[in-house]
């Protein structure tokens, strides 16, 4: 593993086969990034793809986003734990204690795992969120996870580099932020609603941008990379 990577940026291989993905892999540097598999990477080819890519000397975020009663969010958790992988993220609605558990068996076993929690997807606006039943606002919902988070003892939440100034004023500089929805202004906001330039995140209080799109559909991903570094 690379350990000494001090770059902010997680690529997030999504919309891609194995080969294709591993293609993508071997264009980059893992020392210039890290890489997530999420669900449908993950569904596609399971272990295997983390295996590969730990080869290839990147770090691996596993985002499958856990959902579910304390016992199976926790043993779940266990088992990413168990492939190596640098972080892992649950839903914080699975509440406090589905978190604290998974949490307590990281700890019980040494590992030392990054664990987030997702507050509200980047995806949504307050009106998507009210469609929800949670009617007194996206940012307090945000507050609210991010600080049930922080209380179960995880390491950072995933939430909008929006929200960054905000939750690292409410649950202090160590707390990692994780955000997704990262565009250069004139890229596709695609189906992200909540969205935020890389350089904008990170003077924010981001600590990790996730990437998407923007670097795997670009004509070079490699030299995108390279763009939005320089950018920062
Ligand atoms: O947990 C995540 O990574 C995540 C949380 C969230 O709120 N929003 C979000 O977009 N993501 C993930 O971040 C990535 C963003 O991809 P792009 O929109 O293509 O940059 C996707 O893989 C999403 O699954």
């Amino acid at each position: 593993m690379n350990n000494a990577i001090n770059s902010p940026v997680i690529v997030a291989l999504d919309n891609m086969t194995k080969d294709a993905s591993l293609a993508l892999a071997d264009q980059l540097d893992p020392a210039l990034c890290r890489l997530k598999v999420g669900k449908e990477l993950y569904t596609r080819c399971g272990p295997e793809i983390v295996k590969a890519l730990h080869q290839r000397q990147f770090e691996v975020f596993l985002d499958l986003k856990f959902h579910d009663i304390p016992n199976t969010t926790a043993q779940a958790v266990l088992a990413a734990a168990e492939l190596g992988v640098w972080m892992v993220n649950v839903h914080a609605s699975a509440g406090l204690e589905a978190m604290s558990l998974a949490k307590q068996r990281l700890l019980d076993r040494d590992f030392d795992t990054l664990l987030i929690a997702v507050t509200v997807l980047t995806s949504m606006d307050n009106e998507a969120l009210m469609r929800t039943g949670i009617t007194d606002g996206l940012d307090a919902q945000v507050s609210r996870l991010a600080q049930l988070t922080k209380q179960a003892g995880l390491d950072g939440v995933v939430c909008s580099a929006q929200e960054a100034k905000t939750l690292k004023a409410l649950c202090g500089q160590d707390f990692k932020l994780i955000t997704p929805g990262i565009r250069l202004l004139d890229d596709n906001a695609d189906d992200q609603k909540r969205i935020c330039t890389p350089k904008q995140a990170l003077n924010d209080g981001s600590d990790y941008l996730v990437i998407g799109r923007s670097i795997t559909q670009a004509a070079d991903p490699s030299a995108k990379l390279q763009l939005i570094l320089q950018s920062l």
